[in-house]
């Protein structure tokens, strides 16, 4: 698949926020991650002072062929259910993106629903992905149009002016994809890397390892190819997000990473093409245990840690305000100087 051309950070801009922020009126580094998501965003706007103002969620959605196989607490039909409380406009993260002051766009990429309500972003490539354990979850076609359908999705935003975007999914059974992902780009153990998702018991914890176990003894996965091991395992809404970050750096747009499965997007977006990374912030570390190893691989620092294990980009909403308050330090704070003392060097 060809993929966007994604635009180099402004190395000049970068040092000049950080010349900056170094001579605000604060202990050298004291701001920490402010300090670092100021002059990274400065890198990739181009801009000493960057500007978030106009903010965007992105929800993908898709339903997962092993959800049949007793992997969630919740029965499939729950994501249908949830797209319709996304355009009703009461679930968390609507909740979560209005104190924000952004704007939700719920996106359906493979849900079951045959009528899906108008508000959505209608790209559904397939009702579901297939069994994984039984067969491939998606053909290499479908993977491609879905990984599209994240980069049109973040195209449309951009033409609207949106400057910072938050990803995140809803799909019942999709836990039980990322850990599979994730075993594949980590080399660490399934059992190592398994949780509860929606929170299952021991029992079927069990059978949650034991089928990710069969899908990766079937398919023998190369982490070296990551679109072939995204066809074999899925999800299709994993398929869109990793198109929205690719999207997002080909559109010189920062993007927050959310819970367990819109990091292993990440991470596969990151094989597919190294210099998203540039690109890329992680919100907050999710009770998953998957997700310290997938963030590491990353090499990105979570900013929140608060017990959160919901999706829906709910976490990556909840950093917003961290990203303004991040540009306003920069924009408003004096700076040694301005108090007629001498920078520190
Ligand atoms: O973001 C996370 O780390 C996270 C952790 C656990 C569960 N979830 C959400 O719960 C659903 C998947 O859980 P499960 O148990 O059905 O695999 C899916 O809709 C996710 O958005 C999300
Ligand atoms: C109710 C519910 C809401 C969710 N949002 C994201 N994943 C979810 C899973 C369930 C079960």
């Amino acid at each position: 698949m060809k993929l966007p051309k994604i635009p180099p950070l402004h190395v000049e801009t970068m040092e000049e926020t950080t010349k900056h922020v170094n001579q605000l009126t604060k202990p050298l580094g004291s701001l920490g991650q402010l300090e670092q998501i100021a002059i990274r965003l400065a890198g990739i706007q181009g801009k000493k002072i960057p500007d978030v103002s106009r903010k965007a969620v992105i929800v993908m959605c898709g339903d997962h062929g092993v959800a049949r196989s007793g992997v969630s607490a919740y029965p499939p039909e729950v994501t249908g259910l949830m797209i319709h409380n996304f355009v009703q406009g009461k679930a968390a993260i609507n909740v979560l993106a209005r104190l924000a002051g952004a704007e939700v766009h719920v996106v359906d990429v493979g849900s079951y629903l045959s009528e899906v309500p108008k508000q959505v972003i209608n790209k559904k490539v397939r009702k579901g992905t297939r069994h994984f354990a039984e067969e491939e979850a998606m053909t290499e076609e479908e993977t491609i149009q879905a990984i599209e359908v994240g980069i049109e999705v973040v195209e449309q935003l951009k033409q609207k002016g949106v400057q910072l975007l938050a990803v995140g999914e809803m799909g019942i059974g999709n836990t039980t994809i990322a850990t599979a992902l994730a075993a594949v780009f980590t080399q660490k153990s399934v059992s190592e890397l398994a949780g509860r998702g929606t929170g299952i018991n021991d029992h079927a914890l069990q059978q949650k390892i034991e089928v990710i176990e069969a899908a990766l003894e079937r398919h023998q996965p190369n982490p070296d190819q990551p679109l072939r091991v995204l066809s074999q395992l899925g999800g299709l809404e994993v398929a869109g997000m990793a198109g929205v970050y690719i999207g997002a750096a080909a559109a010189g747009i920062p993007v927050m990473v959310d819970g367990v499965i819109s990091t292993v997007a990440a991470l596969l977006a990151v094989k597919m093409e190294p210099s998203v990374r540039n690109y890329l912030f992680a919100s907050h570390l999710s009770v998953e245990p998957a997700h310290a190893v997938l963030l590491d691989a990353l090499g990105l620092q979570p900013i929140i840690q608060a017990g959160l294990r919901l999706g829906e980009a709910s976490g990556a909403a909840l950093a917003f305000p961290m990203f303004d308050a991040a540009v306003a330090i920069v924009r408003e704070m004096a700076t040694f100087a301005d108090l007629g003392l001498p920078s520190p060097k």
